[in-house]
């Protein structure tokens, strides 16, 4: 099949159609004499027209204001006795990789130092396909209930009627959900404006399972931690970009790796076996929760370095398309009920966004040869020549059997009705929030945080939502909560009330998110 001239650099290449055909005038379009009626024969002019017309594809419905680049990830440390994934089976091995930086809430014209969470994606080309690891810069969430999850982007997204971003519906969400104070007191801290995207960390937040060749597995969380350090602004610092360049964090990516400058990682991973998280104070599958280092410490596996700005950058970042069910076999997804939505929501939103084919667009095709039964479509770039569509006897494909076979059977069997589930907040819920505030954080970083939330609670008009929110912060620490309702003006509000530590221990079994089914 004839390729598609690629431009090479050079200027001076022939002007033409989207056929080919070559055109001496670009601006000029047919007319009859001077001043006539346009004529529908100049495909030259329809030709531009009508594309020109179709530029725009949907932006992503969160996400939508990114930056990226290409580079390698490196494996550096051996741990083949964790996963099978050939990635990992020898220390040395490269993988081509490309990296997509986000906001969540903003237009793809917004301001990338706005105060949001970062995503983080990494696509790993590796031997046995690709790997996405779509993380956050934070290694918690603001829920653990999947089908919260547009109701609190739409709280952050703008009013129906008034068309205007609104601080009472955003508290409205979190005030009534305070299993998301954790991932607040982050946001809300120096971290929740980082210093661009590539000076910053990422973090799976959910547990994966990594499985070796005797089929033996642990949950794991992966970190991929800013080599130079995660670097922050302040409020009034970010506030000030926001205004005078709002693709800061664009521009910083580009220029860096233009210098030389190339922005690196190491990458880590914490595990846990089924026993320890069966003894876990929290439940492994919460996505709102962290595992304590000390317990579970950080074990070094590889590096990633971007060393490539894309040439274009529509094909090659806006295109990509990163999936937590993008996995490989040796690395897959736990029980976590928003990873398990999560595995639904992304390949279904690129479908719509680029298309059914999008695995075939250069950016996301796999570097091994793609070999199944789906066919046709728009945009089948690679509809696999004369192959057979359906599993012939004449022309067989041949199948390679994983490492390991089965299911575990005390972490994947599963007993139970189906029914309806909602997770119900406890004391432990405000632990390791009470910990960030009073241990992990000096003076300067707790007034930080109480001023950064006081600029934006305080703007809420709502009495109820401001109140309740102080009642979540109560839970937190009174202190905490006092010094907040104090910058915003308010009285102080006592804690509301949360079920039990012993009630979760019911819950923890009872919620369905772990089923632990002893042979
Ligand atoms: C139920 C929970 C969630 C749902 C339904 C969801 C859904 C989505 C959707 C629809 C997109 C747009 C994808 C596209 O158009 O290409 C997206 C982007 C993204 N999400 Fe989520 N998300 C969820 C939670 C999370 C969590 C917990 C993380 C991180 C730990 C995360 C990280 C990301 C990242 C990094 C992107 C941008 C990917 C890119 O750069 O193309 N999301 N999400």
């Amino acid at each position: 099949m004839p390729s598609q001239q690629v431009f090479n650099g050079k200027d001076g290449a022939v002007y033409t159609t989207s056929n080919g055909a070559p055109v001496k005038e670009p601006y000029a379009a047919q007319k009859i004499g001077f001043n006539g009626p346009l004529l529908l024969q100049d495909f030259h002019h329809l030709d531009l027209l009508a594309h020109f017309d179709r530029e725009r594809i949907p932006e992503r419905v969160v996400h939508a204001k990114g930056a990226g680049a290409h580079g390698y990830f490196e494996v550096t440390h051996d741990i083949s006795d964790l996963t099978c994934a050939a990635l990992f089976n020898k220390v040395g091995n490269r993988a081509r990789t490309t990296i997509r930086f986000s906001t969540v809430g903003g237009e793809s014209g917004s301001a990338d130092t706005a105060r949001d969470p970062r995503g983080f994606a990494i696509k790993i080309r590796t031997e046995e396909g690709n790997l996405d690891w779509v993380f956050n810069n934070t290694p918690v969430f603001f829920i653990r209930d999947p089908a919260k999850f547009p109701h609190f982007i739409h709280t952050q997204k703008r009013d129906p009627q008034t068309h205007l971003k609104d601080a009472d519906m955003f508290w409205d969400y979190l005030s009534q959900n305070p299993e998301s104070v954790h991932q607040v007191m982050i946001l809300f801290s120096d971290r929740g404006t980082p210093d661009g995207y590539h000076q910053m960390h990422g973090y799976s937040g959910h547990t994966l399972k990594f499985i070796n060749a005797k089929g033996e597995w642990q949950y794991v969380q992966v970190h991929v931690r800013a080599d130079k350090g995660f670097k922050t602004l302040t409020d009034e610092q970010a506030g000030k970009l926001q205004g005078t360049n709002p693709d800061y964090g664009i521009q910083s990516l580009f220029e860096a790796i233009e210098k030389g400058e190339y922005p690196s990682w190491t990458v880590y991973v914490q595990t846990m076996t089924a026993e320890q998280a069966e003894k876990f104070r929290y439940n492994v599958l919460d996505l709102t929760k962290v595992w304590p280092h000390a317990e579970y410490p950080l074990r070094p596996v590889g590096k990633i370095v971007l060393n490539e700005n894309a040439q274009n950058y529509f094909a090659e970042i806006e295109q990509a398309a990163f999936s937590p069910s993008h996995l490989v076999p040796g690395i897959e997804a736990s029980a976590d009920p928003v990873l398990q939505s999560r595995l639904f929501s992304y390949p279904d939103t690129h479908r719509h966004r680029l298309g059914v084919n999008y695995q075939q667009l250069p950016v996301n095709a796999p570097v091994v040869p793609v070999a199944n039964f789906q066919r046709d479509g728009f945009m089948a770039f690679n509809n696999q020549g004369p192959r057979p569509n359906y599993q012939s006897s004449i022309l067989p494909l041949s199948y390679k059997a994983k490492a390991y076979e089965g299911t575990d059977e005390r972490h994947e069997t599963w007993i139970g009705n189906a029914r309806l589930q909602l997770s119900e907040i406890n004391e432990l819920d405000f632990e390791q929030p009470r910990a960030l505030y009073k241990k992990a954080m000096d003076q300067t970083a707790r007034d930080h945080l109480i001023s950064n939330l006081a600029g934006h609670l305080g703007g809420v008009k709502s009495p109820v939502v401001k109140a309740r929110q102080l009642s979540v912060f109560a839970a937190v620490d009174q202190d905490f909560s006092d010094a907040v309702a104090k910058a915003i003006g308010h009285p102080s509000v006592k804690p509301l009330p949360a079920a039990p530590a012993e009630k979760l221990l019911r819950l923890k079994t009872n919620i369905g998110l772990v089923q632990t089914i002893q042979a």
